[in-house]
C-alpha cells in the first residue's frame, strides 16, 4: 500500500477518519499537525502567533515528505493547497479529498481555540476561505469522497479507492 494523504477543509474529518482507517488497514497513522507540534515543541496557535503562518506552511511542506510506505497521513487543511506539496503527495501515493459541506465543518470547528483560522475569522470569512479552497482541493487530489456521511461509510469508500489506486499503480509499473 502506498501512502494515503487525506485533505479537505478543517472539520471534514481528516484526523478522525485517518486514525480509523489506519486501524482498519494496519497502517501507521500520522497526523501532520500533531507531528509538527511534537517536532517544534509548540502548539499550532503558538507557531502561528510567534513564527507566523508562512513559517507553519513551510513546516507542513517540509514534514509531509518524511513518510513512506503503509501510512495514512491526515494533513492539515492547508497543506495540500500548495501545488508542489500536492504533486509530491500524488507521486508518492494517493491524495483523497474529504468533501464535507461548510455547515457541517463549521459546526465541528466553531468553538475550537486550537485552530487559529477559526479564532481569527468570522463565520462569513471562513465560508469565503472554504469557497476559495474547494476547487484547489479538487484539483490537487487524486480522488474525492462525500464526507457528509458516517465515519464507517467514509472509511469504506476510501478503502475501495486505495485498492483501486494499488491496482492502477501495479498496472503502470507493469
Ligand atoms: N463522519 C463524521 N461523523 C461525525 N463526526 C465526525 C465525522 N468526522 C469527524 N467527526 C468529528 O468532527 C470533529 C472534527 O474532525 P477532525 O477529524 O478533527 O477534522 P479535521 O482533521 O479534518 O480538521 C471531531 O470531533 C471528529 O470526531
Ligand atoms: O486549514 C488550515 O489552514 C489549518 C487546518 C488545521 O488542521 P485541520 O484541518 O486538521 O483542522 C491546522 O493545520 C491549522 O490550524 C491550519
Ligand atoms: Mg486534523
Amino acid at each position: 500500500m502506498r501512502p494515503v494523504y487525506l485533505c479537505g477543509f478543517m472539520g471534514c474529518g481528516k484526523s478522525h477518519i485517518g486514525r480509523m482507517l489506519a486501524r482498519e488497514c494496519t497502517a501507521v497513522f500520522i497526523d501532520l499537525d500533531r507531528y509538527i507540534v511534537d517536532n517544534q515543541k509548540m502548539t499550532i496557535p503558538e507557531i502561528f502567533a510567534q513564527k507566523g503562518e508562512p513559517y507553519f506552511r513551510d513546516l507542513e511542506a517540509q514534514y509531509i515528505r518524511n513518510f513512506r510506505g503503509r501510512t495514512i497521513v491526515a494533513t492539515g487543511g492547508g497543506a495540500i493547497l500548495r501545488d508542489e506539496t500536492a504533486e509530491f503527495a500524488r507521486k508518492q501515493g494517493v491524495v483523497i479529498f474529504l468533501n464535507a459541506g461548510f455547515d457541517t465543518c463549521y459546526e465541528r470547528i466553531k468553538n475550537d481555540s486550537n485552530r487559529p483560522l477559526v479564532v481569527n475569522n468570522t463565520k462569513e470569512q471562513l465560508k469565503a476561505i472554504y469557497d476559495s479552497r474547494l476547487p484547489v482541493y479538487r484539483k490537487n487530489s487524486t480522488f474525492e469522497v462525500n464526507a457528509n456521511a458516517s465515519d464507517r461509510i467514509i472509511a469504506g469508500e476510501i478503502i475501495k479507492l486505495v485498492e483501486l489506486d494499488a491496482k492502477r499503480h501495479r498496472k503502470t509499473k507493469g
